[in-house]
């Protein structure tokens, strides 16, 4: 079979736009690559597959592609037209990790955008550093596990004191791999269409719906499926359906140790775009209420989408800011759900894009952000009921700092976490009442989850 790469300088011309939006004017990858997406949707898959690698590869790489072009260049990136160093960055990324594109393709490809974005001037310099690195690829090597793992030194340097050298290595490894889309099951929305199917049954019966429409879905157990080799999500008829919700394993985690029953009333203040909300609500099957609140009205649209396609009618969406003290909630939920905003650090690999904007003092602001919200939301809990506070990062001041912090100022005691994790996931950690899950180290994101019932009197 004729082997078929690209459309050349289209697809190139459209990454080095997505780049300059997230590099020079920090928007958000996956927001920007989802435009992108939409907006050449006449492409055809293979392009639209090279265009999501080339995006997400460079920046993944990105702190070790400049400091190789910073090797081979007099001029260092810092100094750099933005569209130049933008460039030699997406170029660099082909020439050392896609093999399927000949070298000589991507220098041609890099001169020709240089001219056509006006840097007739820059034609040779483009041409040379490039030629370059292309000669020299097979020498280069890095002795700092942060360059190597392509990581900001602070966060490589952070992870190593409190995991150790290992556990930081393995961690940066696993966010450099190839990442697959997790999906749960939602099983209301396939009882509703064929009512007394089994758990086991629906799962199977989705599997082949993503199958036949040429998706590769791995179960992972409990309803879980890793899914890849298809375009657009949206075009999947079990997405259309509401049978799947994109939700990694780790995240899934939180309903489970919910545990919620029938009936029960739970408040999710930080709850957009809805994916525990959406759990909880299918685990109630159709019994009670997921109270599902966020920020903004546009966050509380996104969960509402998301309640349209499922069609669960025992959750509603609605906008509230969680540092506001809500005298109506005060002891009415049986389970409350503290997700909060976090620096995101579990999902380096999907949102490499955090490498480059995170930074030690922002994440201070985000732990004190989360004690805030947890010194409001606490009273909402029914004596005997239960709160999950939960994070997708890694990092010890966000997630068992606060945790024991909550537990040593407010009327909670910590769940025994053994009876649901052990053996799966053993840790010392557990009595305590949480859980710090690692990429590399367990088969999921990064993700931190602590559990505590509200004392009774
Ligand atoms: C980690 S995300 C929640 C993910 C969600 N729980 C899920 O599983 O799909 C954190 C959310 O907190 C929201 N948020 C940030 N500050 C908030 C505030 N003061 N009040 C309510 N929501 C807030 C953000 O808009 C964001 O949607």
């Amino acid at each position: 079979m004729a082997k078929r790469t690209d459309r050349g300088l289209e697809n190139r011309e459209i990454v080095l736009d997505i780049l300059m939006e997230v590099l020079e004017r920090g928007s958000f990858v996956h927001v920007v690559l989802n435009q992108a997406l939409d907006k050449y949707q006449y492409l055809d898959k293979a392009d639209r597959a090279f265009i999501t690698r080339l995006t997400e590869g460079t920046l993944e790489y990105l702190i070790q592609i400049d400091a190789i072009i910073n090797q081979y260049s007099k001029t260092k990136t810092q100094k750099m037209k933005p569209v130049i160093r933008n460039l030699l960055r997406l170029s660099v990324y082909q020439i050392l990790h896609m093999d399927r594109v000949p070298d000589s393709a991507v220098c041609n490809e890099a001169v020709k955008l240089a001219a056509k974005r006006r840097f007739e001037g820059l034609k040779g310099f483009v041409n040379g550093v490039l030629r370059t690195i292309a000669r020299e690829k097979g020498t280069i090597a890095f002795s700092e596990p942060w360059l190597k793992l392509s990581l900001p030194q602070w966060m490589y340097e952070m992870w190593e004191r409190q995991y150790g050298a290992e556990t930081a290595q393995a961690m940066g490894r696993a966010f450099l791999k190839d990442k697959k889309t997790t999906v749960r099951c939602n099983l209301q929305a396939l009882s509703r269409e064929l009512p007394g199917i089994s758990a086991e049954e629906a799962w199977e019966r989705t599997a082949e719906s993503l199958r036949e429409q040429g998706a590769e879905a791995s179960p992972l157990g409990d309803g879980l499926f890793d899914l890849s080799g298809y375009d657009r999500l949206e075009e999947l008829s079990a997405f259309a359906r509401g049978w799947i919700q994109v939700q990694d394993a780790s995240s899934a985690m939180v309903g489970r140790l919910a545990a919620p029953k029938r009936g029960d009333y739970v408040i999710d203040v930080c709850a957009a775009p809805g994916g525990k909300s959406l759990h909880i609500a299918d685990l109630l099957d159709g019994t009670g209420m997921v109270e599902a609140r966020d920020l903004t009205f546009q966050k509380a649209e996104l969960i509402e989408e998301n309640i349209r396609r499922c069609g669960f009618e025992n959750i509603r969406a609605v906008v509230m800011d969680a540092l506001w003290e809500d005298e109506d909630s005060v002891e009415k939920a049986d389970i409350l759900i503290a997700d909060l905003p976090c620096s995101g650090l579990g999902i380096l690999g999907k949102k490499p894009d955090i490498k480059q904007n995170m930074t030690p003092e922002k994440m201070k602001e985000l732990a004190d952000l989360q004690r805030q919200i947890l010194s409001v939301v606490w009273r909402y809990v029914k004596p005997g009921g239960r709160l999950i506070y939960s994070t997708c990062t890694v990092d010890s001041m966000e997630n068992e700092e606060n945790a024991r912090w909550f537990a040593g100022n407010f009327p909670f005691e910590p769940v025994d976490l053994r009876p649901a994790l052990e053996p799966r996931f053993p840790a010392e950690s557990l009595k305590e009442g949480w859980i710090q899950f690692l990429p590399g180290i367990h088969p999921m994101d990064g993700f931190f989850i602590s559990v505590f019932t509200r004392k009774n009197g």
